[in-house]
């Protein structure tokens, strides 16, 4: 079998966007590396590695931070402060970015900025790219992120210091933020729910949706 790369949001939960259980011991107990490429903020997929118990390897914020635990690699890129530009712009001009008083989806966010994608689009898609930065639609949030990050970025400096291949690995996702992964991948599997730039993008789709997507792709991995 092979390394796997696995998106979170749209892959490892239901519609309403909780975890399924059912993802826990098959990533607990798949025999190559497993990797969980968010484009979340970094302690959210740590505490997910650390509660279903796998190793912490990570690509969060769309490939802007990559942290591997047991190799002592914790790396930042992207652009901050011309993502904060971008955000300044857009409320400046009246929007918000949508999260209420406390926002936790950018707490700890080190390298980009995410709006609520109930937020409007368009304006927030002009400044970006008058300020030289790019806007993913995960489904779950529109990501300000420099064009110079995403998670085949992310992917590539995983694979690195895991002596990995990039094409050595499965990608599971649903969505743009995951199409520059599948393009490195050996093989890549968008779930069927994904957006039509995942699916345009991979090698496979699933039958089934969400987390049953992802088991149904595993079951494919193990033949
Ligand atoms: O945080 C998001 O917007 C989506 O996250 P994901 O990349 O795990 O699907
Ligand atoms: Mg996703």
């Amino acid at each position: 079998m092979q390394a796997l790369a696995i998106d979170i949001d749209g892959t490892l939960t239901r519609a309403d966007g909780s975890l399924d259980p059912r993802v826990i011991d098959p990533l607990r107990t798949w025999p190559d590396p497993v990797v969980v490429a968010t484009g979340k903020a970094l302690p959210y997929p740590v505490g997910l590695c650390e509660f279903v118990g796998i190793p912490v390897r990570i690509i969060a914020e769309n490939g802007g931070a990559v942290y591997l635990a047991d190799d002592d690699l914790l790396e930042f890129t992207g652009d901050r402060e011309r993502a904060q530009r971008v955000i300044k712009r857009y409320t400046d001009e009246g929007h918000s970015l949508g999260w209420g008083s406390v926002d936790f989806v950018n707490r700890w966010r080190e390298t980009e900025l995410a709006v609520n994608i109930d937020q409007q689009l368009e304006p927030l898609e002009e400044i970006a790219t008058d300020e030289g930065m790019r806007v993913f639609d995960t489904g779950y949030a529109y990501h300000v992120t420099a064009p110079t990050v995403d998670k085949g970025v992310g992917l590539r400096t995983v694979g690195t210091r895991l002596d990995i291949d990039p094409s050595s690995f499965a990608v599971i996702g649903d969505s743009e933020n995951d199409a520059a992964m599948f393009d490195l991948a050996g093989v890549s599997y968008a779930v069927a729910n994904g957006d039509d730039t995942a699916k345009a993008a991979a090698d496979h789709i699933t039958e089934a949706t969400y987390a049953d997507g992802m088991l149904e792709a595993l079951e494919a991995l193990r033949e």
